[in-house]
């Protein structure tokens, strides 16, 4: 029988007990891209072949949040939805690695004799992606690894960068394609849409009332937006898939007292219900139209309606 529970744990040695034979992939996985699938596929392999569990490891928070802040990209995917999106790989033990100073100063061997080649535990097969760089000033990469594994019999796989068009598929690129509004193309690198999630918060009760359209808000997301404007959506709440439209933008026809915010608010349609408080992630289909300032409510309300139907109709085709 299969065992579907998940499994998360920090550190590889808290697997041990349930399962002493690992293969494991490792890297940060942000947006678990095309490119990680492959390399996810690898690890399914080589597991499989070595007669070991398959375990993803993945820093959090991101090493360059720790190591650089300032120049910290914008995040792809949530921690809850990086976890959602292996388990549907069929990945079931995740070890969600804190990444510290103090780690990253650790050399290559080190880290690999801290804390994978540690008694109780058997590491069959190590799966790193080619760009993949570990250890004290990035000094180690796969070829390391490999040499480093081969003493201790682990087999290692590097696996190459999987390509798009005219480049490699990588986080950097489709953070540039989102950014862009290119969501046709992150979408291709992603293997699905973009989304982001959140918790639904109270907004200023305008949505409903004046506009005779609720919106759910989600704030605190920490996640990368497409730029300002109105999309064909979709709504994740709980096991549900619900259509919908999102509007990205400080929505300057209501909210103009000088303290501009970026809001994300989804209309789902055929739904009513209490959201507040409630996770629910927002899939991006395609954009629509930019965000404008109308000269009267009753103006912007007549567009939303107009939205609303774009939306529907764009999502005929998804
Ligand atoms: C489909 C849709 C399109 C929207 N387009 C605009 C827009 O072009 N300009 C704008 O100022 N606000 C726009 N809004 C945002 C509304 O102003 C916002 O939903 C309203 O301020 C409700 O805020 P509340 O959540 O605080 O009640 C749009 C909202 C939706 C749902
Ligand atoms: N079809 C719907 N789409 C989105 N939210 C809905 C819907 N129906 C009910 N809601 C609820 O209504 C809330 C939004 O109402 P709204 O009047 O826009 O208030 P607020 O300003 O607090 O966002 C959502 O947070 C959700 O709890």
């Amino acid at each position: 029988m299969n065992d579907t529970t998940c499994r998360i744990v920090s550190y590889p040695s808290e697997l041990a007990a349930a399962c002493p034979r690992i293969a494991v992939a490792i890297g940060v996985f942000d947006g678990v891209h095309i490119g990680h699938q492959a390399i996810l596929g690898e690890l399914r392999r080589l597991a499989v072949d070595s007669a070991a569990v398959p375990v993803v490891l993945f820093f959090d928070p991101h090493p360059r949040a720790v190591l650089t802040p300032e120049q910290a990209p914008p995040r792809l995917s949530s921690l809850d939805t990086k976890v959602r999106l292996l388990q549907d790989l069929g990945l079931r033990h995740l070890v969600c690695f804190p990444f510290t100073r103090e780690l990253a100063e650790l050399s290559p061997a080190e880290f690999l004799e801290r804390y994978f080649f540690i008694p109780g535990l058997t590491v069959t097969a190590f799966c790193v992606g080619q760009n993949w760089r570990f250890g004290k000033g990035n000094s180690g990469n796969g070829a390391l690894l490999a040499e480093l594994g081969r003493a201790r019999d682990v087999a290692t796989s590097v696996v190459p960068s999987v390509r798009y068009g005219s480049d490699v598929v990588s986080s950097t690129r489709i953070r540039q394609a989102v950014a862009a509004g290119e969501l046709d193309l992150a979408r291709a690198m992603l293997g699905r849409p973009y989304s982001i999630n959140g918790v639904v918060s109270h907004g200023r009760g305008v949505g409903g009332k004046v506009l005779k359209c609720p919106t759910a808000n989600i704030v605190d997301h920490g996640l990368l937006l497409p730029p300002f404007g109105i999309y064909a959506a979709r709504g994740r709440v709980g096991q549900r898939l619900l259509d919908g439209v999102v509007y990205i933008g400080d929505a300057p026809t209501i909210r103009h007292d000088g303290n501009p915010e970026v809001i994300v608010e989804l209309h789902l349609f055929s739904f009513a219900a209490d959201l507040y408080g409630k996770q629910i992630e927002v899939l991006f289909y395609r954009f629509l139209r930019p965000s404008m300032i109308f000269a009267d409510t009753e103006s912007l309300s007549a567009q939303i309606q107009r939205d609303i139907k774009a939306a529907r109709l764009a999502l005929l085709d998804e």
